[in-house]
């Protein structure tokens, strides 16, 4: 196979697995229905960089996640101490709150919104909102990269309270999602994946990639 046969037949995959994402589990798209996108991976993976320039590029409104943490989980953190489940529980339930909430009006009622989302159950807690408030699309972007690049951009971070002594942790409680795998086989197939570990790929390359594709599951869910 050429390497741009390669090329193509790595579209043609992600096209069909965004395209699954695009209508992951509704049976009719409904017009009137607000985008919520969780942009997710373990710290210093890119999420607040590419949230905020997806939010730019297709006018949706940006939510810093970090925010929502109570100031007890701030000072664990910045003195890298990994949270546990209880830490991350008010934290999360917030999201998820903030999710279902009344829309902006200011801005675009459709959201993106930052949170490391590092399990299965934590990404479960946020689809709830979809229950709640019936009109939600709720879907996630995971930034994936190796544990060593992520240790080398949080050491180069500068004024952050998340050190490089936080990846590690991280990485051993991380259940990547699979969006190829269906939902009844463990799956998340509203997840779309993004490579963010290529040095040579760069910040713009990743948002033009992110942007791409999350025009195309937009696109694709309101047919
Ligand atoms: N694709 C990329 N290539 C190279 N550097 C990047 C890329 N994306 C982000 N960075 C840089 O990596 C660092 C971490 O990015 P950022 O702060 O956006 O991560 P984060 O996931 O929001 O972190 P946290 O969860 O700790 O808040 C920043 O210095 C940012 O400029
Ligand atoms: O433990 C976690 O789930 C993460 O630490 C996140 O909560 C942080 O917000 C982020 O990684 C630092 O910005």
């Amino acid at each position: 196979m050429t390497v741009q046969n390669i090329d193509t037949a790595l579209g043609e995959q992600q096209r069909l697995s965004d395209q699954q994402s695009a209508t992951a589990g509704e049976k009719k798209p409904n017009s009137e229905h607000r985008w919520i996108w969780f942009v997710t991976g373990p710290t210093a993976c890119g999420k607040t960089t590419i949230a905020k320039a997806l939010a730019e590029n297709l006018n949706l409104t940006y939510v810093e996640g970090d925010d929502y943490h109570p100031k007890a989980n701030v000072e664990k953190m910045s003195r890298g101490e990994p949270l546990t489940d209880a830490d991350r529980a008010g934290w999360l339930q917030a999201l998820a709150e903030h999710e279902t909430a009344k829309p902006p009006t200011s801005s675009s009622p459709h959201l993106v919104i930052t949170c490391s989302a590092l399990k299965r159950h934590y990404r479960d807690i946020l689809r709830l909102g979809s229950e709640h408030a019936g009109d939600l699309r709720i879907r996630f972007i995971f930034l994936q990269a190796p544990e060593e690049v992520l240790m080398e951009r949080a050491h180069n971070r500068r004024g952050h309270f998340a050190k490089e002594n936080l990846v590690h942790s991280q990485f051993t409680i991380l259940e990547m999602p699979d969006p190829r795998k269906p939902k009844e086989k463990g799956g998340e197939p509203d997840v779309v994946v993004v490579d963010v570990g290529e040095k040579e790929k760069g910040v713009e390359e990743v948002v033009r990639e992110v942007v791409e594709r999350v025009r195309g599951v937009m696109h694709l869910g309101r047919e």
